[in-house]
């Protein structure tokens, strides 16, 4: 059987920084606005056993592919369950760039994650997948989870929120940013205050949600000072982009973005993009679409069919 799925981008809508742990972890809260745009990753079972990676354009050696090091990392916490030791062949269609504070690689490890689980029939819970994922980086758990969410801890704690649906445009000025760089980094400021959970609670149901307007009131990037410092052309994209609309960084960076109420208006912003910069346009969503692939798939009856 090919299993195919998406792997969606991230957005951080606000990034606070509020101190550093002794281990070296930096405490933040963090909106994580997952996308309906992404890499793709198709999944075949390999009768002999092994793990292999065809990661197409993407520049990294196999044994630090994230997609690679998640199914090595699956298999050996289910070893012991499986019949016989599960191999698979996984062929990465990469559209995010890398280094940009999208979270591509760990979705794609994510992705990995969900999509091993169903092809070896491993019948690990969505906590047991997170987990596993938080061993290989802050970033993974969101997308095991597949909600988008409000994060605290290192990025871990997660609480499902609403947000009005709203159309991006993320640009990429090629710069590729080391998110530990950035947090080595003694310029950077680790002093925010944080936003109470009851901030976010809304209605009558006590729903978490974010409405645009109050978004816009608690939006920023703790890291886009020091990025821009470093990396003047993040600063000019930043500085390109709110010609149309309030623009920001996501993550560590480099990827620069601002939201727009509808896709055309998004598309024409996207339409005068300056030669040399990349980007792409995204509606964000509330659900990841590798879970409602996930749902389509098992609602079918065809992820019976794999046989581990
Ligand atoms: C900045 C964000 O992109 C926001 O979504 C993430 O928190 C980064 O998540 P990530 O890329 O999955 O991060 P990891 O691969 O776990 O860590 C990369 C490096 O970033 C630093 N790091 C990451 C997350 C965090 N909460 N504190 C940190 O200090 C660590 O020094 C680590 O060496
Ligand atoms: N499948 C993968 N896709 C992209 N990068 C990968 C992958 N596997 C390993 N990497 C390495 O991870 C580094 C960070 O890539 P990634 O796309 O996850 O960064 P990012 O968008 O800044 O993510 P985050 O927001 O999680 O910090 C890359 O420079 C690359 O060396």
């Amino acid at each position: 059987m090919l299993l195919t799925l998406p792997a969606p981008a991230k957005l951080n809508l606000i990034l606070r920084v509020l101190g550093r742990r002794p281990d070296g972890y930096h405490e933040l809260q963090t909106l994580f606005q997952l996308l309906n745009y992404g890499d793709s990753l198709e999944f075949s079972e390999n009768s002999a056993g092994t793990i292999t990676v065809d990661a197409g354009s993407l520049e990294v050696a196999e044994e630090d592919n994230l997609v690679f090091r998640a199914a090595q990392l699956l298999r050996q916490h289910v070893k012991p369950q499986l019949k016989r030791v599960p191999g698979a062949h996984i062929r990465l269609i990469k559209n995010l760039p890398h280094g940009g504070g999208i979270g591509g690689g760990s979705s794609d490890a994510a992705t990995t994650l969900l999509g091993l689980n169903q092809l070896w029939r491993c019948h690990l819970s969505i906590d047991q997948l997170a987990e596993i994922g938080q061993q290989l980086g802050a970033d993974i758990p969101v997308f095991v989870r597949g909600r988008t969410a409000w994060a605290e801890g290192i990025g871990e704690k997660l609480t499902p929120i609403t947000t009005d649906e709203r159309h991006y445009l993320v640009i990429s000025t090629g710069c590729e940013v080391s998110t530990a760089k950035i947090f080595r980094d003694s310029r950077l400021t680790r002093d925010s205050v944080a936003i109470t959970l009851a901030a976010l609670r809304e209605g009558q149901l006590n729903e978490m949600s974010l409405s645009s307007a109050k978004l816009e009131a608690l939006s920023g990037n703790d890291c886009q000072k020091l990025v821009e410092k470093l990396y003047p052309e993040i600063r000019d994209a930043r500085e390109w982009l709110e010609q149309f609309a309030p623009a920001q960084l996501t993550g560590s960076g480099g990827c620069i973005f601002a939201a727009f109420p509808s896709a055309q208006a998004a598309l024409k912003v996207f339409a005068k993009l300056p030669k040399g910069w990349k980007g792409f346009t995204a509606a964000g969503v509330l659900v990841s679409p590798t879970h409602r692939a996930l749902s389509k798939i098992s609602s079918s009856g065809r992820g019976n069919t794999s046989g581990a």
